[in-house]
């Protein structure tokens, strides 16, 4: 089983939040019809158990026994890649997406025994044909032999900007100011922690999404796909 799971290609796309990483992972697992990993939503979700049984984000011992036993469940909806999140069989689809929750989670990950604890589940979702993976690490410590590696990257005020307008679209009120000094917090704290920082894999292709729209970064990322002869 393992060494099957070992020859199923594998795209890394890792790199800060706002970058754009989960929308290029969505199409790219449309396009190529291959499986996706969203590994952010596995520390939102042990944040989120930490909060349900009132465990503190920095009780590691407490934090490993939720991570470990993570009962969460992602059921397919609709065409695009949707999914409904289930954590403990109560939807919380919405309540892992908020910037709140992402904090959280940035916190939690910063615990290497909670890494620890859900490297393996990370590691089952690589399943024929492929894998889309997103997050912090997945080039560096989860996926290291991924067959294409991704760093995206774009200004910490770009990002802000992105994540404001989406805030704004979805009808909450939101600060620009409040969102870019959250998202400087977080990169500080995901790129210097001890365990698995936020860094490009040495051998990541390093792309700079601030001057480039949504199909440019697609575009790059499916010519890099075609030349490793992942796709045609
Ligand atoms: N290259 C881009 N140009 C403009 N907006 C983008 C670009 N990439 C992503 N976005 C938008 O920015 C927001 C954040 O993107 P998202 O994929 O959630 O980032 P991440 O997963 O890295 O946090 C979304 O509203 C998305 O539509
Ligand atoms: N592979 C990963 C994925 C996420 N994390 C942590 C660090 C991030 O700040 C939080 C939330 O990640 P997520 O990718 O969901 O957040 P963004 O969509 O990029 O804002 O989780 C991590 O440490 N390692």
């Amino acid at each position: 089983m393992v060494s099957k799971q070992l020859s199923v290609p594998v795209i890394s796309i890792d790199g800060p939040s706002g970058s754009g990483k989960g929308t290029i992972c969505r199409l790219l697992a449309r396009q190529l019809g291959w499986h996706l990993l969203d590994s952010g939503a596995l520390y939102r979700l042990t944040a989120l158990a930490a909060r349900h049984h009132g465990v503190a984000l920095d009780d590691e011992e407490a934090l490993v026994v939720l991570a470990a036993h993570l009962d969460v469940k992602f059921v397919p909806r609709g065409e695009e890649n949707e999914v409904q999140v289930l954590l403990e069989g109560e939807e919380v689809t919405q309540q892992i997406r908020t910037e709140e929750a992402g904090a959280d989670a940035s916190r939690v990950a910063a615990c290497g025994p909670v890494r620890e604890a859900l490297l393996e589940r990370q590691r089952a979702f690589r399943e024929a044909p492929g894998l889309i993976a997103d997050g912090r690490d997945m080039g560096t410590v989860v996926f290291p032999a991924a067959e294409l590696k991704i760093y995206l990257d774009a200004s910490a005020q770009e990002r802000a900007r992105r994540r404001y307008n989406q805030l704004i679209n979805k009808g909450l009120g939101a600060s620009l100011d409040t969102i870019l000094v959250d998202i400087q917090a977080r990169d500080d704290r995901d790129m210097n922690r001890a365990v698995a920082p936020l860094k490009p894999a040495s051998d990541a292709v390093i792309l700079d999404s601030t001057q480039m729209s949504i199909d440019e970064v697609l575009k790059v990322v499916m010519d890099q796909a075609r030349h490793k002869g992942l796709t045609w």
